[in-house]
């Protein structure tokens, strides 16, 4: 760890979903792993009226399955817990005493590390409350402060800009970290190595060789206790707009000069400039059957849960080239998958016509989460005295062969601010031009498809409409 001997982390948003199901459990492994500071406290903060004990149990809860009880009991003390209205100035300064102005106190020269993790709608309320308190006496912050925010950033393009200017008021770009967990994925990361640490992809890794790319984000959970925060949301802004084309931009960005944070920014950014714009029939929306009557939706919602888009990339590597994007909630499983299809072959010199019929595509398949592996398909002469024809056989390589997948992408997302690296996070261009990009069919959310709405059953692979994405070009979706 740094220096740095005393520090809060301040988590707004507390009582919330992602608090307990991936914040608590990530601070605690970093905890057991002695990753934080011996003075590390966790300030919760949200509306819901509950005392310090009470939101100690909760997160008992959250980390049951962890650690032991010594552990836990170790970690429950770092919890303090302060209900406040998001928008409150006086809070603000309430939220100050207990950091600053009290009797085991916070040194002064601690470091306090603001959390927004709530909806994009409530952020911006946050960072103006904080900007009037006694955290930022000018208006900026004085001391060692930082801040993490969530995404979506904003919810559309004007918003994220008003968000970005707000934010930069009142923090430095450095103090400034928005998240996207996906890329703190081990097997997100990986893509980097993957493509630029190996000799033998690289050359066929473009439109002469690669015939379509699909990037599936496809969840079995529905939207389970957010339905406030998920009819808001919808997949376009939950999924698509950064976890996925972040994915995207990983499998599409051109070599960087070095491996810095600014030097992959800079080359994912090209990707997102490129994106051809969407047009009406690039894509095809899902709502689940059920979802409108979850608690927090509208019984008339037309807030999609599932999303499959067709993206273009124009740029010489890829100009041609479909990305095909998938994302929903309540579907069959969770899979998280990048499939490149390469080109079949120029011509088939076997003088067997069944077996020439019989040559599939090469696929390479990055399975990102779950059973995380790669696994490539290629074409082979069935053994046999007979000409027994092709078969496809496949390589696999699991990621438990060469080490444990670490599951915790948030424990990286916090340590890496706490350590002011900010590789992890979106840059703000590249977060204003995605939402450019996605504008059209965010427009569109208002209008059920023609089939209407419910257009998919809980436990199924999506709408049916969304195979004709890939099958007006002749393809189809993998997997
Ligand atoms: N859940 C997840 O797996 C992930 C979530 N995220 C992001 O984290 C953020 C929070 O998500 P999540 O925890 O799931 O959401 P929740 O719906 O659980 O909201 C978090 C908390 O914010 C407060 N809140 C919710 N809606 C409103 C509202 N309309 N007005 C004011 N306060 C509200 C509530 O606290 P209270 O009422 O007590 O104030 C709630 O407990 C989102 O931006 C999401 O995109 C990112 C990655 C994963
Ligand atoms: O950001 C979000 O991500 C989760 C999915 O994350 P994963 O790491 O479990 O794949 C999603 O459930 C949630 O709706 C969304 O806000």
């Amino acid at each position: 760890m740094s220096t740095i001997s005393s520090y809060a982390l301040v988590i707004f948003g507390a009582s919330g979903d992602l608090t307990r199901r991936k914040l608590l459990p990530a601070l605690f492994n970093l905890d057991c792993a002695g990753k934080l500071p011996k003075a590390f406290r966790v300030i919760g903060v949200a509306r819901t009226a509950m005392d310090s004990a009470t939101w100690q149990r909760q997160a008992a809860e959250a980390i049951a399955d962890l650690g032991d009880d010594a552990q836990r009991a170790a970690f429950s003390k770092r919890l303090v817990y302060m209900p406040a209205d998001y928008s409150s100035v006086a809070d603000c300064n309430r939220l100050y005493d207990l950091l600053y102005n009290c009797d085991d106190c916070f040194e002064s020269q601690g470091k306090v590390l603001f959390h927004l993790a709530v909806p994009a709608t409530v952020s911006e309320a946050i960072v103006h409350a904080l900007g009037k308190s006694r955290f930022a006496p000018q208006g900026r912050m004085v001391g060692n402060h930082a801040i993490l925010v969530e995404k979506p950033f904003g919810t559309d393009l004007d918003s994220a800009v008003a968000m970005r200017k707000l934010l930069m008021d009142t923090f430095e770009e450095e103090e400034i970290y928005r998240i996207d967990h996906y890329l703190a994925k081990d097997t997100v990361r990986n893509l980097v190595v993957f493509r630029f640490c190996n000799a033998m992809f690289e050359p066929l890794w473009n439109r002469n060789y690669i015939e379509n790319v699909q990037i599936t984000v496809h969840e079995k959970l529905g939207i389970e206790e957010r339905g406030e925060y998920y009819d808001q949301s919808g997949v376009l802004r939950d999924m698509i707009q950064n976890h996925v084309l972040q994915v995207l931009a990983l499998i599409a960005m051109e070599p960087p000069i070095a491996a810095d944070a600014e030097s992959i920014r800079d080359k994912k950014n090209e990707v997102f400039r490129s994106l051809r714009p969407l047009f009406p029939g690039d894509w095809v929306l899902g709502q689940y059957d059920g979802y409108r009557q979850a608690d927090g939706v509208n019984p008339d919602s037309t807030t999609p849960t599932y999303a499959a888009l067709r993206v273009h990339v124009d740029n010489w590597r890829w100009f041609g080239v479909p990305f095909y994007l998938r994302s929903g909630k309540a579907l069959t499983d969770k899979l998280t998958e990048v499939v490149i299809v390469f080109r079949t072959i120029p011509l088939c010199v076997l003088d067997d016509p069944n077996s020439c019929a019989s040559v599939q595509r090469n696929v390479l398949r990055l399975r990102l989460q779950p059973q995380e592996g790669i696994h490539l398909s290629f074409n082979v002469q069935k053994p046999g005295i007979a000409n027994e024809g092709i078969d496809t056989a496949r390589l696999h390589f699991n990621y438990d062969e060469v080490g444990q997948i670490t599951h915790e992408s948030y424990a990286r997302v916090v340590l890496d601010a706490m350590l002011g690296k900010p590789g992890l996070f979106w840059r703000s261009d590249s977060i204003e031009t995605a939402w450019e990009f996605i504008a059209p069919a965010l427009a569109d959310e208002k209008n059920a498809p023609p089939e209407g709405y419910p257009n998919y059953q809980p436990g199924s692979n999506g709408p049916a409409s969304a195979a004709k994405l890939p099958q007006q070009a002749g393809h189809n979706w993998y997997s």
